[in-house]
């Protein structure tokens, strides 16, 4: 792929809004938990290794990265570097001084508790269908037999507006709506000027990553992770990684659920009050050519306290084609991903179950024996 990646175009051909995936239909773990919340029924239980409590690494947390936002946005060239190293060494940092109001933070996290405190009946109104996965419910469920992850999610396309599907946007709370889009319309700013500091640090003039979206989406799934009895024998979200460009989580301030795979081991991102944590998703990693990479991520549970996270996706258009930057690939780094275009990836990805990072298979050149 060439250094110019595009203009940014609006294409007319694309009006209509795309479906993603189908899911099969499993049952409400919110619900299942208010009726019993002392049985864990089978179909969520995990093996000892697949749970990997001995790879548990708490004392690594303190070293995640931390970014100013502030700094980076103006171009700062130690927190361009920082990024840098968060970007090879991590895959995920956490971001402070983005410009978000807390306040704003703190209302999606209320109107949210809001709506998941409804009945169920009241919440099923906006239920995912069969075929696609925006809405109330579950993604990544392709087989009775799988396993079943402790959450229950809402998932809307935001952006662009011209997709959203209004009969998904719950209207109770009533102010939930207007705090969505005002959330997002920030994830959005600080998302964008994240990706023109990724374009930087690759080397590249600021606006050819975004450029090569064609068009930036972007999704807001809401976690719900109930309380569990026994969170030593299930999962809240089975380990993955993100098919985004870039993927931006608002956490609650005061449990812990989210691990990541650093160095083998399972290291807590324990939450900055405010933060919004960041971590890169497969686009980055075709495009750099594997020189920043994506990372497994999964959400565990606990027994007392139910958990919240708000995570927006930003990825390229359908119609963008990913493969790896020339400036990226020389004799010490030969070319290790196919060219491939985002909506047949991003379809790929979402028809499979989660299992770790196996959907990048899709896209690497087999003889690399990566
Ligand atoms: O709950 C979390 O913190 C992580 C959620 C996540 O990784 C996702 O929704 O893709
Ligand atoms: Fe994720």
């Amino acid at each position: 792929m060439s250094l110019n990646g595009g203009d940014v175009v609006v294409s007319t051909q694309m009006e209509e809004a795309p479906t993603f995936a189908p899911c099969l239909p499993v049952p409400n773990i919110q619900e299942t938990v208010r009726k019993n919340p002392l049985k864990v029924p089978e179909r969520y239980v995990r093996s000892e290794e697949e749970i990997e409590k001995v790879l548990y690494m708490p004392h690594f947390s303190s070293q995640v990265p931390v970014i100013d936002f502030g700094l980076l946005s103006h171009g700062n060239k130690n927190e361009l570097l920082k990024l840098d190293i968060a970007c090879k060494e991590w895959g995920f940092f956490q971001i402070v001084n983005h410009g978000m109001e807390i306040d704003l933070m703190q209302r999606l996290k209320d109107v949210v508790a809001e709506f998941f405190d409804l009945s169920i009946e009241e919440k099923d109104k906006y239920a995912m269908p069969p075929d696609d996965i925006q809405g109330y419910g579950h993604t990544s469920v392709v087989s009775e037999k799988q396993i079943l992850d402790w959450c229950d999610q809402l998932i809307l396309l935001v952006y662009p507006t011209r997709f959203r599907k209004p009969q998904f946007w719950p209207e109770t709370p009533e102010k939930l709506k207007d705090t969505i889009e005002a959330y997002s319309s920030e994830i959005k700013r600080v998302g964008e000027e994240l990706i023109n500091s990724l374009s930087l640090i690759f080397g590249l003039e600021e606006h050819v990553l975004l450029g090569l979206h064609k068009e930036v989406l972007q999704g807001l799934r809401v976690n719900y992770y109930p309380p569990c009895n026994t969170p030593e024998q299930v999962i809240g979200l089975t380990l993955h990684s993100d098919a985004s460009t870039v993927t931006i989580v608002m956490q609650d301030d005061d449990v812990t659920g989210l691990e990541v795979r650093y160095k083998g081991n399972w290291v807590p991102i324990n939450p900055i009050p405010n933060a919004l944590v960041v971590n890169l998703g497969d686009v980055i990693e075709v495009l750099s050519n594997g020189k920043y990479k994506s990372v497994e991520h999964r959400a565990m549970t606990n027994k007392n306290k139910r958990r919240t996270s708000f995570v927006s996706f930003l990825f390229p258009r359908d119609d963008a084609e990913l493969g790896p930057f020339d400036h990226m690939i020389d004799d010490q780094n030969p070319k290790m991903y196919k060219e491939i275009t985002y909506g047949e990836y991003l379809r790929h990805t979402l028809n499979r179950k989660l299992e770790g990072k196996t959907q990048t298979d899709a896209t690497k050149i087999k003889e690399c024996g990566i």
